[in-house]
């Protein structure tokens, strides 16, 4: 039986690198897929890992219509035994009822990978619709830290360094690796305590090398 598996984690905890190595194990037994992505950080059309891996994809749009290519590829003679959809979040919700119906009337494994919240903690419209949908909803298991050490929860996003609640929801952009200078829109992973808070590393460290205030007399 085919299924749909979504695959979430926060942002840097590995799911576009397991979207390629699904689709190379698939590929690798005779299998044929087809690899969609959108808004990826390297460029339209492509799917893009940190470890390095990169794979030409097919960039999907809001008016996308997954049931339709499939249906249309299909018909044309072409074979299709999976389908693998990075970035999934950005999908609507209209195109997780696709790929749903692409796996119950065509028997078609999809399998899905995404962050579940935005920076604002809220749920992204693509993911919520996979949790409604799923067979399988799989937390990735290579753990992204929050600067304490805890296992990071939430994506914060900083502009010019500092944390930020308010703004698009859509802006593509990485983790930010060096802290000096800082870049105009980046994202952190954070503790839920810590996003909170809104305390990100450099405000942390801000904080911890401010001077003691003087002991009142
Ligand atoms: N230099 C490195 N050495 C080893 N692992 C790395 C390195 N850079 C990134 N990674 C791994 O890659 C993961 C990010 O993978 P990626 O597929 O780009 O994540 P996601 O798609 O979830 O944002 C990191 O959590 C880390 O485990
Ligand atoms: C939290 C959040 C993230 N984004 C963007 C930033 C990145 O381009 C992608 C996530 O990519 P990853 O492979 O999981 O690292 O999403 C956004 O547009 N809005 C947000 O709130």
């Amino acid at each position: 039986m085919a299924e749909l598996h979504f695959f979430t984690g926060t942002m840097d905890s590995g799911k576009s690198t397991l979207a390629l190595q699904t689709n190379h194990n698939h590929a690798a037994r005779g299998r044929v897929g087809r690899i969609f992505t959108t808004h990826d950080r390297a460029g339209a059309a492509v799917v893009s890992s940190r470890l390095g891996l990169t794979h030409e994809a097919l960039e999907v749009d809001g008016e996308f219509d997954f049931w339709a290519y499939v249906v249309d590829t299909l018909t044309r003679g072409g074979r299709i035994d999976y389908l693998v959809c990075d970035e999934a979040q950005f999908y609507t919700s209209e195109q997780i009822d696709q790929l749903a119906k692409v796996v119950d009337e065509l028997q078609i494994d999809v399998f899905a990978f995404g962050i579940l919240t935005d920076f604002r903690t809220l749920l992204f419209p693509g993911s919520a619709r996979l949790v409604e949908l799923a067979d399988r909803m799989n937390v990735l298991q290579v753990e992204a830290l929050c600067w304490c050490g805890k296992r990071a929860t939430h994506n914060a996003r900083t502009e010019n360094g500092a944390m930020v609640v308010e703004g698009e929801v859509i802006v593509v952009g990485d983790v930010d690796q060096v802290d000096e200078p800082p870049a105009d829109v980046a994202y952190e992973v954070l503790c839920r305590q810590h996003h909170r808070r809104r305390l990100t590393a450099a405000r942390a460290k801000a904080v911890s090398l401010a001077p003691e205030p003087l002991p009142f007399g």
